[in-house]
């Protein structure tokens, strides 16, 4: 039998009902967030698997077709890390930040601009979709200041400012190219690189640029796509719902480490910034994301105010 839609059905099997109601379950969430802006931060960690990156992009593509827009921050810490070490540079970090000289700036946006960028827009592009691959750099999007931290020295015990090199946080976002690809009908895609005010080429955590981009263009969700099932507790249980309160707690007991803890601080930021809410989600899982908002059951971490 062949449909209206052309599609040729040769199973010969009964009408599947469920895949109707699945569709129907979406339909109010189409329908409240049609017009909505949904940043989504793909993490270098849950990029692996070409399965994984197509289901993604699927995904993404699926969003801009029920009339949301989507707009995709990625970043790609393992893949630097893969190409600082055949390059012999090796990398060391404070609080999920990697220490980045100019050397390892230059790479850093090599990888991230060049490489991940690209490769992003293709799967995009091949599930169907009008992809732009920017960074901070282009149409002034992001300005950059230096980022500064304080460690415990270890002997001394007394706090010192670490110089952490070209190290960036957004310090203003200027989302006029973002609108003109999204009225154009493009999914910008953004590598989390900048400009400083001093001409030199900044490294931002890629989940610090999302929080940022949330907030300027007013999102609706932020999904954060890593590889773990979200914020686990100490006995490695998914915590399914955080407030900042919650999150400051647990950074106390040092349950929140590494890469955790730029990713909650962008949550944290971005839903007092009036963010709806923001997802720590497993990325590797398939359609992690459609799967977590278009239906009741909900996956990961959800941080809200
Ligand atoms: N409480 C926690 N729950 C889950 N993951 C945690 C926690 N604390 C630290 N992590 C670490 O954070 C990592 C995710 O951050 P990161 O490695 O930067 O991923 P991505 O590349 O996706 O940004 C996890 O793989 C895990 O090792
Ligand atoms: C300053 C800083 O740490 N920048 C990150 C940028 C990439 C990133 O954040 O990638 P993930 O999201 O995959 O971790 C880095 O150099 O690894």
């Amino acid at each position: 039998m062949v449909n209206s839609n052309g599609a040729a059905d040769k199973s010969g099997a009964a009408p599947d009902l469920a895949k109707a109601e699945v569709l129907i379950e979406a339909l109010p969430y189409f329908q409240r967030y049609a017009g909505r802006t949904f940043v989504v931060k793909y993490g270098g960690h849950a990029m692996g698997e070409p399965q994984a990156a197509r289901d993604f992009a699927e995904d993404i593509v699926l969003l801009k077709a029920v009339g949301i827009n989507p707009v995709v921050v990625h970043g790609g810490g393992p893949q630097i890390g893969d190409m600082l070490a055949r390059l012999g540079v090796e990398s060391t970090f404070v609080d999920g930040l990697r220490v980045t000289d100019e050397a390892t700036a230059k790479i850093a946006e090599m990888v991230l601009s060049g490489a991940i960028n690209k490769e992003l827009v293709g799967w995009l592009s091949n599930a169907g979709g009008k992809a732009i691959g920017i960074s901070g750099k282009d149409g002034g999007l992001v300005s950059a200041r230096k980022v500064s931290r304080t460690a415990k020295d270890p002997e001394s015990l007394i706090e010192k400012v670490v110089d952490l090199g070209f190290v960036g946080e957004p310090d203003h976002v200027d989302t006029s190219v973002i609108d003109t690809a999204v009225a154009a009908g493009m999914i910008p895609v953004i590598a989390p690189i900048a400009a400083g005010k001093d001409g030199a080429t900044y490294n931002i955590n890629a989940d610090t640029m999302a929080g940022a981009i949330a907030a300027a263009l007013g999102a609706a969700r932020l999904f954060l796509l890593t590889d773990v099932p979200g914020v686990l507790d100490e006995n490695g249980d998914l915590l399914t719902d955080l407030t900042p309160a919650d999150i400051a707690l647990l950074r106390e007991k040092g349950v929140i480490k590494g890469g955790m803890v730029p990713k909650l601080e962008t949550c944290v930021t971005a839903v007092n910034s009036g963010c709806e809410a923001a997802v720590v989600l497993d990325g590797r899982v398939a359609h992690a994301m459609l799967l977590e908002f278009f239906t009741a059951r909900g996956a990961g971490t959800l941080v809200h105010a």
